[in-house]
């Protein structure tokens, strides 16, 4: 049986640096297999949240649960709890072409099983034909198979984003944290992004959850099922997109004005 989508939560979250709160207070919940969008103008703490789910930053107040349980993420144990991310910066080996990209995804990212026994030394053939399987199977549900043998550098920007999409995707978490995946996209590739994140909780074997941090309000209001807005370090708005569209409070702190 699919293992099922991850459930994580924030409890008065809070993160200061120096006298600054970079995150107030903040309390959010995502539920299994849903997409939800982490929105904010420039330094609202969007960053500082992905950091404290990531492990990068610890919180200075409040408390975290992964699938109801308490939790204290750190980045060398996300992997093993089912949790993938994407950075904002693509992170790809120039040196090596597309296919060993995401297989290297999961062989940095699984703790146990096949692929561990690629990190460990006990590198059989069948692990890494599994490897590559997995790996081309990734790429086939992503549509870039066949660039499977290009290297990176050769690829335009919104290819190589999906391959990093693909090397988060290979270990088929149950939760996937990504940060602006729209960064740097034009407008049909953030488009057929919106398609691709919006199958992730429905795929028929490795349903995941996912929460975004974007700044791209549009893509976070086609792909999400509940947004959270945060402005000044504070949760000042969350519900189902068109809600948060329409919520003054978002209006006036994220768009800079009212009505
Ligand atoms: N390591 C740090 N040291 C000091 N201040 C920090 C640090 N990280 C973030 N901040 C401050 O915390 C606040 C929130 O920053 P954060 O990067 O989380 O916001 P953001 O919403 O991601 O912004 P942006 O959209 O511009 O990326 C900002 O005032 C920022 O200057």
């Amino acid at each position: 049986m699919a293992p099922s989508p991850a459930t994580l939560g924030l409890r008065d979250v809070g993160r200061t640096f120096g006298g600054l709160r970079a995150l107030d207070q903040v309390s959010l919940d995502l539920a299994a297999g849903e997409v939800l969008g982490v929105i904010g103008p420039n330094g609202a703490g969007k960053t500082t949240l992905f950091n404290v789910v990531c492990g990068f930053v610890r919180p200075t107040s409040g408390s975290l649960t992964l699938d109801g349980a308490p939790w204290r993420p750190q980045p060398h144990r996300l992997a093993g709890q089912g949790i993938s991310r994407t950075m904002q910066g693509l992170g790809l080996f120039g040196g090596l072409d597309v296919l060993e990209n995401v297989m290297m995804g999961a062989t940095r990212t699984s703790r146990a099983g096949w692929a561990s026994a690629l990190l460990g030394g006990g590198r059989s053939r069948g692990d890494e034909q599994r490897l590559r399987e997995a790996a081309t199977s990734v790429l086939d549900e992503l549509a870039i198979a066949d660039v499977a043998h290009a290297r990176p550098g050769a690829l335009p920007y919104a290819v190589r984003k999906r391959v990093a999409l693909a090397r988060a995707l290979v270990s088929r978490p149950r939760l996937l944290l990504l940060d602006e995946p729209a960064g740097g996209l034009g407008a049909a590739d953030v488009d057929e992004l919106a398609g691709l994140v919006r199958g992730l909780p429905r795929h028929d074997r490795h349903p995941c959850s996912v929460m975004l941090v974007e700044h791209h309000v549009d893509l976070v209001m086609q792909v999400c099922d509940r947004v959270v807005v945060l402005n000044f370090g504070q949760l000042i708005a969350a519900g189902p997109p068109a809600q948060v569209r329409a919520d003054p409070a978002v209006l006036e702190a994220y768009l800079g004005k009212a009505g």
